[in-house]
């Protein structure tokens, strides 16, 4: 019998158990990256108590419009995107990590603000409940962000290369497509396995129209996952081992 899926509260408990451990290791004065979806807000969240109670003075730039407008809401000070803007640490959640810690990220939208703040990062840190570390990336629907004229085109070249894409209707009226914050279209592919990233990086790359893909590859140093409610510590090809064996980032 295939074990059963964790309960939603538990995994919420696990998202923000990652979290909690990820604060630990922000620094006072840090400039941070701050990701998106429900991992990510639960980090947005206590580090506003962090700032609000004088523990940390950090300021921030948002890897989307809903991430920036909880930070704001919460007080912690906000970095519009500029030229020379370096983050010490960005952290973000994933929809999957493999052991080499390569992700699949987007399943919110925001994967194209997401790799930009990833590469303009020193640290990429990823926080995680107990379903997203897999041992091979691709059950879970790579996310495609693709400029609406050229999608006819990038559905036909993501068919060929075995990808299945499926434009992403939009949560609150499935009769409209999906928009990241830049207005452009999201696409679903669904190839069930990745065996090689790389390889399927590469081809993505190649597709005019096609702005950005969630595979996020030689990004992020290390995981925050939480394995039977225990917060473990993955670095690429590393782990996991109990976060408490490191006192600052590994
Ligand atoms: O990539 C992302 C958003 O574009 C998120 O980090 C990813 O979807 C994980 O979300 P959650 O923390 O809600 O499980």
């Amino acid at each position: 019998m295939l074990p059963s899926a964790p309960h939603p509260n538990q995994l919420d408990q696990e998202k923000k158990l990652a979290a909690a451990a990820a604060l630990r290791w922000v620094q006072d004065g840090m400039v941070l990256g701050l990701g998106t979806g429900s991992t990510a807000a639960h980090f947005i969240s206590l580090l506003g108590e962090a700032v609000r109670n004088g523990q940390l003075r950090v300021q921030a730039t948002a890897t989307s419009q809903a991430s920036e407008a909880q930070a704001r809401e919460l007080g912690i000070p906000l970095l519009q995107p500029r030229r020379g803007l370096r983050f010490d640490l960005t952290i973000d959640g994933a929809d999957e990590l493999d052991p080499q810690l390569r992700l699949i990220k987007g399943g919110g939208g925001a994967l194209l603000r997401e790799k930009v703040l990833a590469n303009a990062s020193d640290y990429l840190l990823i926080i995680a409940d107990s379903t997203k570390l897999v041992p091979q990336l691709g059950q879970f629907p790579l996310p495609l962000e693709v400029v609406p004229f050229a999608l006819p085109w990038v559905l036909d070249a993501v068919a060929e290369l075995g990808g299945a894409p499926v434009l992403r209707p939009d949560r609150r009226n499935p009769q409209e497509p999906a928009r990241s914050d830049q207005g452009n279209l999201l696409v679903d592919c669904h190839f069930n396995q990745i065996p090689d990233p790389a390889q399927v990086a590469a081809q993505l790359k190649t597709i005019p129209g096609l702005v950005e893909h969630g595979l996020f590859l030689g990004l992020a140093r290390a995981a925050l996952v939480v394995q039977s409610e225990q917060v473990m510590a993955v670095r690429p090809g590393i782990g996991p081992v109990p976060a408490t064996s490191f006192t600052q980032l590994p």
